[in-house]
């Protein structure tokens, strides 16, 4: 790879010089007459600009036969639409990136190229190439690619946008062993237990009126994971107060790192902030901000008056702030904090919008949430709750999940990718620095992987289980990414999901409001929601 980075290098500087030629002989050429007069006294002279002219087309055309030479060995960059001088193809970029860019793939091919500003951005959009890249070339794909956003909220390092490294590798084990580990959650347990039972009497509260099931699952998944974080959760007042901000602080979070934003565009102008993205980013960081400083401030005031005995107390269920506040994990303060970030971002919108969909598309189809409850009497049985030990029985819903991530993949595009060096990606060259997107949305509605792609059969995973594995070992079915950056959260949110949708399921009937109809409809962002609110009646069983 190297090579091709010199040769990339080589033919810049060979159309310098090519442009630095014509320039002097454009120069040469409109100050000759005051010299040619001059000249043209004595006919030897009269040779000479003869002579000079040659030698120079002589060596403008060895200069073009080199550049030839090496450009050609260069494989060119990926193809796509014709853009504008400057901005490229940022004017014709359409709303919904993921069905644009499925639209442009059809005429392109499956990898293609856009120019945004000065950004090249690379979208792939089949399971040959994202395994080229995400397996075969890894190592170098596994950088991301962020925004001044994205930049601006990882308190100088996170786990989400640092680059490959060792800060980035020791985050993603430390979030890995202390939450994710079997024997974490195993040891968390109870504290999913309790928000999930706060959560049935929440709706049995509200049983026969029309309730937000994202706004609601959204409250349910933000208490557990503040349970498995810091042991607290929010009470039915704050629940209602605070979550709900918390709520929007979260989504526009998430709605500014993927923004579009003439700083990520044009790196010249990004001290301008001319769309004042990373100064309400740094608003919103401040919020999270004095909730962590407050926490860990308690916190450690808790350690220093006799934390030991508590501990001891405590067993192994401590929670994940006091695993993070150990001296073991040798972290700094900035560094606990991204962590908490990463895990309330990364872990509560892409969670209750999965069971949103998961929701909507039962609502939709009655026979196949039939089937689910059926499943769940078998399992569970009718007079006692749902318990996490049910979970890895309930086939038929797990099918159910894995068909709603396929249809409705949180993050349609993953998360950006940047090669640290410039590769060759099936005969095409993807420059270093560039933004790579992979069109799982597309992929996983491709009818040539999927039969009748665009219906909802969880069936297709109860034939073929191997189908919807999560590891990313299966690039037709890529929810959670693949590789060194795929979702180190995937056994919490399946386990979240899973949880919470089987105790919905368990305890009430679910109908949408009478004279409506459902709107599948999606509203495209970094992660993807309906565009309608979800909103449905819950009948207690
Ligand atoms: C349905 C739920 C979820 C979905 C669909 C999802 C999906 C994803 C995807 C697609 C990526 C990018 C992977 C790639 O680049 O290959 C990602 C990264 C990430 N996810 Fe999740 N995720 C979910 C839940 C969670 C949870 C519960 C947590 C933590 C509590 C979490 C934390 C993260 C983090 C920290 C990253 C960045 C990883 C890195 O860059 O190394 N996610 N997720």
């Amino acid at each position: 790879m190297a090579s091709t980075s010199f040769e990339l290098d080589l033919s810049n500087m060979i159309s310098n010089f090519l442009s630095e030629l014509s320039r002097f002989i454009f120069v040469s050429w409109t100050s000759w007459p005051w010299w040619w007069d001059g000249l043209t006294k004595n006919s030897t002279s009269r040779v000479t600009p003869t002579l000079v002219a040659a030698a120079l087309l002589a060596i403008l055309l060895y200069a073009w036969l080199i550049k030839k030479t090496f450009t050609s060995s260069v494989p060119p960059l990926p193809p796509g639409p014709p853009g504008l001088p400057l901005l490229g193809n940022l004017p014709f970029l359409e709303h919904d990136l993921h069905r644009y860019f499925a639209k442009l793939s059809e005429i392109y091919g499956p990898i293609l190229k856009l120019q945004l500003g000065r950004k090249v951005c690379v979208v792939i959009s089949s399971p040959s190439l994202a395994k080229q890249v995400l397996k075969d070339h890894d190592a170098f794909f596994s950088n991301r690619d962020p925004t001044v956003a994205a930049i601006a909220s990882t308190y100088g390092g996170d786990i989400a946008w640092s680059p490959n490294g060792p800060e980035w590798r020791k985050l993603r084990k430390i979030l890995i062993q202390e939450m994710m580990s079997r024997t974490s959650l195993d040891a968390s347990h109870t504290f999913r237990r309790q928000e999930v039972q706060k959560m049935v009497k929440e709706v049995y509260a509200k049983a026969g009126t029309p309730i937000n099931i994202g706004e609601q699952m959204f409250l349910t998944i933000l208490n557990v994971i503040m349970r498995m974080t810091w042991g607290g959760s929010l009470n039915e007042e704050d629940t209602i107060r605070v979550g709900i901000q918390f709520r929007q602080v979260v989504d526009e979070f998430v709605y500014l790192w993927g923004a579009p934003n003439i700083s990520d565009l044009f790196p010249a102008l990004a001290r301008f902030d001319l769309q004042g993205v990373e100064s309400k980013t740094k608003k919103l960081l401040s919020w999270f901000d004095r909730m962590f400083e407050s926490l860990i401030e308690s916190r450690t005031k808790d350690h220093q008056a006799g934390g030991e005995n508590k501990e001891e107390e405590k067993g192994s269920n401590k929670d994940f702030l006091e695993n993070l506040l150990d001296d073991k994990t040798s972290l700094s303060l900035n560094q606990v904090k991204a962590l908490l970030l990463d895990t309330f971002l990364g872990g509560t919108h892409t969670t209750s919008t999965t069971i949103e969909w998961l929701m909507a598309e039962l609502l939709q189809h009655p026979e196949i949430m039939r089937k689910a409850c059926k499943e769940l009497q078998e399992v569970v049985g009718k007079d006692n709750i749902v318990e996490e030990f049910h979970i890895s029985k309930l086939h038929y819903l797990d099918a159910i999940l894995k068909e709603t991530l396929r249809l409705h993949p949180a993050l349609p595009l993953l998360v950006p990718r940047s090669p640290c060096t410039t590769q060759t990606i099936s005969e095409y060259t993807i420059p270093k620095g560039s933004r790579v997107l992979f069109n799982v949305w597309a992929m996983q509605r491709d009818p040539e992987a999927w039969d009748n792609p665009l219906e909802f059969q969880p069936e297709r995973f109860m034939r073929n289980a191997g189908k919807g594995e999560y590891k990313g070992n299966n690039y037709n079915f890529l929810p959670f990414g693949s590789g060194r950056r795929i979702c180190p959260g995937i056994s919490l949110a399946e386990k979240m999901i899973l949880y919470v949708v089987s105790t919905l399921l368990h305890s009430f009937e679910w109908n949408i409001p009478h004279g409506t109809t459902l709107d599948l409809s999606e509203e495209f962002g970094l992660v993807t929601k309906m565009q309608e609110p979800l909103i449905a009646i819950p009948i207690a069983k």
